[in-house]
């Protein structure tokens, strides 16, 4: 039976949770609305909605549906939503001073679209609602420079101790190709590449960010590890495209992670079809359904599957990915989806802490 709202009297509060909980979305689970802090009431009798992970889609989504009640007959309450993303557990380690949450972008193979994938999620991110860092970890061949349209540029510093992260598309970055010729990058070692990556993790000024993406070095060897360990993971995901190889790797990409305790939330499928740009034929050129398959087989979630498109190659070439230059684009939504399921699953998997935690620096 509906729950509809009496119309002459102020209503309670469970009976306003009891009303939303009738909203159902891929996004939240059964019984949403009685979770603490989605639904809360201030002195004064306002009741309030907040989501506590990006989620702007969402939020339009529950007010088209409650303005449809209010066609159906139903006396609708007036609601503020809004979100606030909470910061959660990342392994024993405190958090990144400044980041409520660490999103580790990583592939076991070079080439399949980590980089592109990194960038377009993080947009697609703050899309959704969110303040975005993204901090390009693959220091042997760093591109977030020319993805962002930011190549030359230098991180200034106002502390004299950290260095400002350079602001592009709405996003902040850092890279280690802001800071160093590609040349130099190439040559570095094991504990160099581990010094260099901690220094760019620990002295940028992220100023308070929802989400840090991290777009990894390629591949599951002895420096991924070693990153992945030294910093407060929240949660990974693993790039693939559709051919075995690849497909064979990410598993090893996966197991990589399950070895230092970092949950994955799940794969992205990267030029998973072929559109054609003549007629937007989608022809699954790879193969079809390996993704799905080894997703189903390791108990992983198939969070998005990316087309190969010339136009997310031009965009991002070009230093305007398509989540900021197209939003509307067909493939935009691809990217803009991923973002909803990153950050509802990182958050319904996660254990929120306490906002201040997130004050301590590492290593204070
Ligand atoms: N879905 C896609 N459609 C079209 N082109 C793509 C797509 N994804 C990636 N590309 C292109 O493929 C190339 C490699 O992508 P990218 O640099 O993101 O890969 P990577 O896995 O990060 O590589 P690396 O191992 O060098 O870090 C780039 O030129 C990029 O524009």
């Amino acid at each position: 039976m509906f729950i509809g709202l009496n119309k002459n009297s102020k209503p309670d509060l469970n009976t306003v949770k009891a009303f939303l909980n009738q909203f159902t979305h891929s996004s939240l689970v059964e019984g949403w609305a009685d979770k603490q802090g989605f639904v809360t009431q201030a002195k004064s009798g306002d009741i309030t909605v907040t989501f506590p992970f990006a989620s702007a889609g969402l939020i339009e989504e529950l007010r088209g549906w409650i303005e449809r009640q209010k066609v159906a007959g139903e006396d609708a309450p007036e609601l503020a939503i809004s979100q606030k993303v909470a910061p959660l557990k990342a392994s024993e380690k405190p958090l990144i001073k400044g980041v409520k949450n660490v999103i580790v972008v990583s592939s076991a193979k070079g080439g399949v679209g980590k980089s592109t994938t990194s960038v377009n999620l993080a947009l697609a991110l703050r899309a959704q609602g969110a303040k975005v860092g993204i901090l390009d970890a693959d220091i042997y061949g760093p591109s977030l420079p020319i993805m962002l349209g930011t190549k030359g540029r230098q991180p200034t510093t106002l502390d004299g101790k950290t260095m400002e992260p350079i602001e592009a598309h709405g996003l902040f970055s850092n890279s280690i190709g802001y800071l160093v010729p590609d040349e130099n990058a190439m040559v570095w070692r094991g504990p160099m590449a581990s010094k260099a990556f901690s220094q760019l993790v620990n002295e940028t000024h992220w100023p308070d960010v929802d989400y840090l993406v991290v777009d990894m070095p390629p591949g599951t060897g002895d420096i991924q590890l070693s990153l992945a360990q030294q910093f407060p993971v929240t949660a990974a995901v693993v790039v693939t495209t559709p051919q075995d190889l690849a497909l064979a790797d990410a598993i090893k990409g996966v197991a990589m992670f399950e070895k230092v305790a970092v949950p994955v939330l799940g794969v992205v499928e990267n030029m998973s079809y072929h559109i054609c740009s003549q007629c937007g034929h989608h022809e699954p050129i790879f193969g079809q359904g390996g993704a799905e398959k080894m997703a189903t087989e390791h108990g992983l979630s198939l969070l998005a599957q990316v087309p190969l498109h010339i136009s997310i190659r031009e965009d991002i070439d070009a230093g305007a990915p398509t989540v900021a230059s197209k939003p509307e684009s067909e493939h935009s939504e691809v990217y803009l989806a991923l973002a909803e399921k990153v950050a509802s699953q990182l958050f319904w998997r996660g254990e929120p802490v306490a906002e201040q935690i997130s004050i301590t620096t590492l290593g204070e």
